[in-house]
């Protein structure tokens, strides 16, 4: 039996995977950012101390913190990974064949470290250039031969554990697709993950772990917006039932636009029972409860149910076997709710029950958690913000202690 997973957002956590900000940052240019998805140009020195301070804090409170590119790395080890990494990192059709073999020849000969650094941060034309062909010369410099993925910050959204299997999930944007070919390798060939069972895949319709909540166990919301798409939530839900993972699943329609684009930029549970959510859409949140009708041998033969769409707030109440799921009503104006929802003032990361980590900037939605009963650990992020994520986003957890008593 695997010793990783987790069946809540809340139960104490136990180790996380997170991303120390690195090389891909200082490929941002104003040119690329819009399309590298992040909305300025962060310091990062400064990003790497912030990061550093967060991965502090869940240490000191007995979260044993594993880096992405630590994994990456000792995954790279084995012959069989390397040239599945390297073969996926070269699948693009902006390359063509002479430079493919080029670039296959030298990420070949890069050490595990090395080549961990080529796959997250990329690999620019003009580092290359010079007698490899037609395409190298036509491309313009400053293209990218192997993109990067300064998103690798948000590990969040590229897997998911429910109970003991891994979601690797299937990204929207494709300045993200790249990123699940690593937590899929990490996850299939890292000594410490071998026999894990997954579920999901990147070959499958769009799915982002910022739009899965573990309401409780048995109970899952997923978001379905500008990243997981109506069909990426059915797949998800015929995956979770086949595998007797949950009970039920919410389908909940958020806004198609940047500042929601993940169902945990708007909520985010603090306690079995308590979430903090966005005043602004607090009231119109809508869910769809997915139940199974009918079991099949196969995940595509199952038959869903689907209710009439009800307030989210009562249709995951009713899924959770509780009377209320109280929402932490951060009672703000619409402008500082606004601005906060906009700096991930809803994006918190739950240490255990009623412990959650958020940044400091949202002085007005943290009073508010203070006041109920939640404490607040504190942490900057004023270069970590500029991609758009909080301490949500920047965090997988691996193993939190279950809330199901069996
Ligand atoms: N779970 C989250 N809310 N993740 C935030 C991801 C932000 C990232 N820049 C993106 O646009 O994809």
């Amino acid at each position: 039996m695997s010793t990783h997973g987790a069946d809540s957002e809340v139960g104490t956590l136990q180790t996380v995977m997170l991303h120390r900000p690195g090389n891909e940052l200082k490929r941002l240019t104003p040119r690329n950012n819009d399309r590298l998805l992040f909305d300025g140009i962060p310091w990062v020195a400064r990003a790497q101390e912030e990061h550093d301070a967060f991965a502090q804090q869940l240490r000191e409170r007995g979260v044993e913190v594993l880096y992405l590119t630590d994994l990456l790395t000792e995954t790279l080890a084995s012959d069989d990974a390397r040239n599945h990494a390297i073969t996926t990192a070269l699948a693009g059709l902006h390359l063509g064949d002479t430079l493919r073999s080029y670039l296959a020849r030298f990420l070949r000969e890069a050490s595990p470290e090395e080549l961990t650094d080529y796959l997250t941060a990329g690999i620019r034309n003009d580092e290359v250039r010079g007698g490899h062909g037609i395409v190298t010369s036509l491309l313009a410099s400053d293209d990218f031969l192997i993109d990067p993925l300064p998103n690798l910050l948000f590990t969040r959204d590229s897997s998911v554990w429910v109970r003991d299997r891994v979601a690797v999930t299937s990204l929207a944007m494709p300045a993200r697709t790249r990123e699940t070919q690593l937590t899929e390798l990490i996850y299939t060939e890292h000594p410490r993950f071998r026999g894990t069972r997954k579920i999901h895949g990147w070959h499958h319709e769009h799915v982002e772990g910022g739009d899965v909540l573990l309401m409780a166990p048995g109970v899952i919301a997923v978001g379905v917006g500008e990243r997981t798409t109506p069909a990426g939530v059915e797949r998800f839900a015929r995956q979770v039932f086949h595998a007797d993972l949950a009970r039920t699943v919410l389908a909940v329609p958020i806004a198609q636009e940047r500042a929601t684009m993940h169902l945990d930029t708007v909520c985010t549970m603090v306690d079995t029972d308590k979430i903090v959510m966005y005043p602004n859409v607090a009231d119109s949140l809508q869910a769809y409860a997915v139940t199974l009708a009918d079991r099949a041998e196969d995940d595509r033969d199952l038959v869903l149910q689907v209710a009439d769409a009800e307030p989210f707030l009562v249709a995951a109440a009713k899924a959770m076997e509780i009377d209320t799921l109280h929402q932490i009503d951060t009672g703000l104006d619409p402008v500082t709710a606004e601005r906060e929802q906009w700096d991930d003032g809803n994006n918190t990361l739950a240490v255990a029950p009623r412990v959650a980590v958020a940044y400091e900037r949202n002085v007005e939605t943290n009073a508010r958690l203070e006041e109920a009963g939640i404490e607040v650990v504190r942490i900057s992020g004023s270069e970590l913000g500029s991609g758009r994520g909080g301490p949500r986003c920047m965090s997988c957890p691996i193993s939190r202690a279950p809330l199901t008593v069996d």
